[in-house]
């Protein structure tokens, strides 16, 4: 039986344990008592928006700026060898009663070629959700080819070593030095990093009528030895470009099958993700979320330069704006002056201002000074689906152009 004092104890620690708890929620539901917010008209939005339909993973803190840049790989600098050759073989046929069999011994193979493969996941395969873009994460600093295997006896050749294939993703850019050497801008595009080395001759490639007997052969040779420095740059129709906390996840997920994290820190997003906006006549428009932008980009802060390197790439802009910060026009103020710095004429590019978070009153107030200042703006909702036909109209006019100005000129415009 247990002791009644015990038992007390122990019923009165559960009953203090219970009182605790109840404090504590009571005192996490009460409303916190935020700092002031600060005065500046920058400030980019980190407030706490409650959507079901975004939930966001409990725990994840915000990452320092130092870390961003070890998670999103989007160059590397790989030694690539090609496989070595296999060496020839030097003996002599041998057989009872055949004293003089002549020479038999067979070539070396040759060794394996190592090639980059342009790699994407099959649009007719899977839904466009897996069309994301990856990063270069997975490829290695090294990589060795296979080596061709040693010619035999009895005239044997050795085997050849396999193809080695590196697959990094469409839209990959191959430079050596300076200069740059292939754009694997396709699926299934592949250009060979480095040759593999012939494999050696056998005594027997030697025989000659003037050499009946000869005991040379040759060593495989070594396969090629390049350095390389692989960029990726996304390729899509149309690049959403903002500030930290737009929308411009959230954006994609409303007008694609994509499915980009979304949450309400800065930041979220860490690689570009590729979403299909899908119209009539099975037309098919790549919209690229592209992480945020901050303010000196441009000098490589946050992750700068990496991301400016996907907008280059994108036929289309959308300027994602969250209109529920004061003076909403200098965001696109500041992110086309951070496209000019990178590049002159980058944020001339046909394009669309996307006003989010319309459903917020604050947004809605600032709306007609938004106007005031920039001209036509198509004011959304990504979160309640507000207005989005106007800029999927929109989206449709700007990729007609495009694909007509592409033709007109010969070129093939791009296809999803
Ligand atoms: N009220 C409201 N909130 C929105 C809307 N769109 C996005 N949000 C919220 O804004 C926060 C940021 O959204 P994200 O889609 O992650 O923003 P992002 O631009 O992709 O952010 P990064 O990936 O960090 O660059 C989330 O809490 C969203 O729920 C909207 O239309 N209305
Ligand atoms: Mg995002």
């Amino acid at each position: 039986m247990v002791p009644l004092r015990l038992f007390s104890a122990a019923s009165q620690t559960l009953l203090e344990g219970l009182a605790q708890w109840t404090l504590s929620a009571q005192a996490s539901l009460r409303p916190h008592r935020l700092p002031p917010q600060q005065a500046s008209p920058r400030l980019l939005s980190v407030d706490c928006t409650d959507h079901a339909r975004h939930q966001e993973p409990p725990g994840k803190k915000p990452l320092s700026e130092k870390k961003l840049k070890r998670y999103f790989v989007d160059h590397r600098r790989v030694l690539v060898r090609g496989g070595n050759g296999g060496s020839g073989m030097s003996c002599f046929h041998s057989e009872p009663r055949k004293e003089f069999g002549g020479p038999d011994g067979g070539d070396g193979g040759n060794g394996g070629h190592v090639i980059l493969r342009g790699t994407s996941t099959n649009v007719l395969a899977l839904p466009p959700a897996d069309q994301h873009v990856k990063s270069l994460s997975s490829v290695l600093s090294q990589y060795q080819g296979f080596s061709g295997e040693d010619g035999g006896r009895k005239n044997c050749f050795g085997r050849s070593g396999a193809v080695l294939y590196i697959r990094v993703p469409v839209g990959t850019l191959v430079k050596e030095g300076s200069e740059v050497v292939a754009d694997l801008s396709l699926p299934g595009q592949e250009y060979i990093a480095a040759l593999g080395g012939a494999g050696g001759k056998g005594n027997r490639f030697f025989l000659a009528n003037d050499n009946r007997a000869p005991v040379t052969c040759t060593p495989g040779q070594p396969g090629q030895e390049r350095i390389l420095h692989l960029e990726l740059k996304t390729m899509a129709h149309a690049g959403m470009v903002g500030f930290p906390n737009a929308g411009k996840s959230s954006l994609l997920r409303a007008i694609s099958n994509a499915r980009p994290a979304v949450a309400s820190y800065p930041f979220t997003t860490l690689n570009p993700h590729v979403g299909i906006v899908h119209y009539e006549g099975h037309q098919q428009v790549a919209v690229a979320d592209i992480p945020g932008i901050i303010r000196g980009a441009h000098q490589d802060r946050g992750l700068g330069l990496s991301f400016l390197r996907h907008i280059e790439r994108c036929h289309l802009l959308l300027f994602v704006v969250d209109l529920s910060l004061p003076e909403p026009w200098t965001q696109v103020e500041d992110l086309k002056y951070e496209l000019e710095k990178y590049e002159e004429g980058l944020s001339e590019r046909p394009h669309v201002v996307v006003a989010n978070k319309i459903d917020l009153p604050q947004a809605r107030a600032r709306l007609p000074q938004l106007q005031a200042h920039l001209g036509q703006v198509i004011a959304l909702s990504a979160v309640t689906g507000e207005n989005l036909e106007q800029l999927l109209l929109h989206l449709k006019v700007l990729h007609d152009a495009y694909v007509e100005a592409e033709l007109e000129q010969g070129r093939q415009p791009l296809r999803w």
